[in-house]
């Protein structure tokens, strides 16, 4: 569905894509993670024609996107990280602006716009003008638009940032919604538990390279790996120094008053944790042993590229 080949964008000298690469299969929702400044949303808007690239091949649904002639593509819906509307509108009479635009029929276009403003829970403020709306209600509304015309490829850029629990918790669900029906979906994010609750597939996009493409299982398992939880009364100060000796200790992370001690050993650790600890000489409140998210997984790849 989408195919992209050593894909290399310069912003005069500063090369933001280094050569990227990925897939991304039909009906799938493919996560691009990174973090703020990584290239993200340089890679949507060239993968949905808004801006020029240096060089690479992309193809979208079997057509190449030609550098030098960006011709939006009909199969395609995008909803940008910070859409813009006519505020003075409301949503419905945006819906079917956009729907003028793109030259859907008005008859097809009604059916469509209730149906939309249906999908995406802005039934009740369809006539409202979108200034009195919230970031979650135009986030709600640019899905809308995105889905416009039913495209079979949706690109999402940071689709739940800046959104409450609850505006973040409909989107995802919407977008798993999108893949029940078949959409293929390419979203970027920085959100990891988000980008964990809804992708099949990510590409981990640091320093202008794609680090890891492949489906979220294959990269859990690679990285399976526990942890263990401590929080400490208050925090050690020596604590890292001395854990970072420990064998079967493969990295720690330290927040407030909480130690993660990544583990490459569980035999080895499940036997010395107590141990290691008491050396600490801090009285600990609590130990729990998970197994790590994304977030580590991310955190510890990213760390590794660091060092490359
Ligand atoms: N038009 C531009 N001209 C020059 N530099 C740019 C331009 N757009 C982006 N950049 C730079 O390219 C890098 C990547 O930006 P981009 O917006 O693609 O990152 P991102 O991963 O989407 O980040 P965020 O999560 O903060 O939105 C950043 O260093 C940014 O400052």
């Amino acid at each position: 569905m989408i195919k992209v080949f050593n894909l290399t964008k310069k912003y005069g000298k500063y090369e933001v894509l280094k050569g990227i690469s990925f897939e991304v299969e039909k009906g799938n929702i493919y996560g691009l993670l990174g973090r703020n400044g990584a290239g993200k949303t340089t890679t949507m808007n060239i993968l949905t024609g808004l801006i020029d690239y240096d060089e690479g091949e992309i193809y979208i649904n079997g057509k190449m996107l030609n550098r030098n002639n960006r011709k939006l593509i009909d199969e395609i819906g995008y909803l940008p990280e910070n859409p813009t509307f006519y505020n003075y509108m409301t949503g419905s009479e945006y819906l079917y602006f956009i729907s003028k635009i793109r030259g859907i029929p008005h008859q097809k276009a009604s059916t469509e716009v209730e149906e939309l403003l249906n999908t995406v829970k802005l039934k009740e403020a369809a006539n409202k003008k979108i200034q009195g709306y919230s970031r979650g209600m135009k986030q709600k509304l640019g899905l809308a638009v995105a889905l416009l015309d039913n495209p079979e490829i949706i690109f999402l850029d940071e689709p739940t940032s800046a959104l409450d629990p609850e505006s973040r918790y409909d989107i995802l669900n919407q977008i798993l919604e999108m893949k029940k029906n078949g959409k293929t979906i390419f979203l970027s994010t920085h959100i990891l538990s988000d980008a964990e609750r809804v992708c099949d597939y990510v590409g981990i996009l640091d320093k202008g390279k794609i680090i890891f493409s492949g489906r979220l299982k294959e990269l859990k398992q690679k990285y399976i790996q526990p942890v263990y939880d401590i929080v400490f009364e208050n925090l050690p100060t020596n604590a890292e120094e001395k854990l970072n000796n420990v064998k079967w200790i493969d990295d720690i992370k330290i927040e407030n008053d909480i130690i993660s001690i990544y583990v490459n050993d569980i035999e080895a650790a499940k036997k010395n944790i107590l141990n290691e600890i008491s050396k600490l000489s801090i009285p600990v409140i609590s130990l729990q042993r998970r197994e790590n998210t994304l977030e580590d997984i991310f955190i510890r790849m990213v760390k590794q590229n660091e060092h490359l």
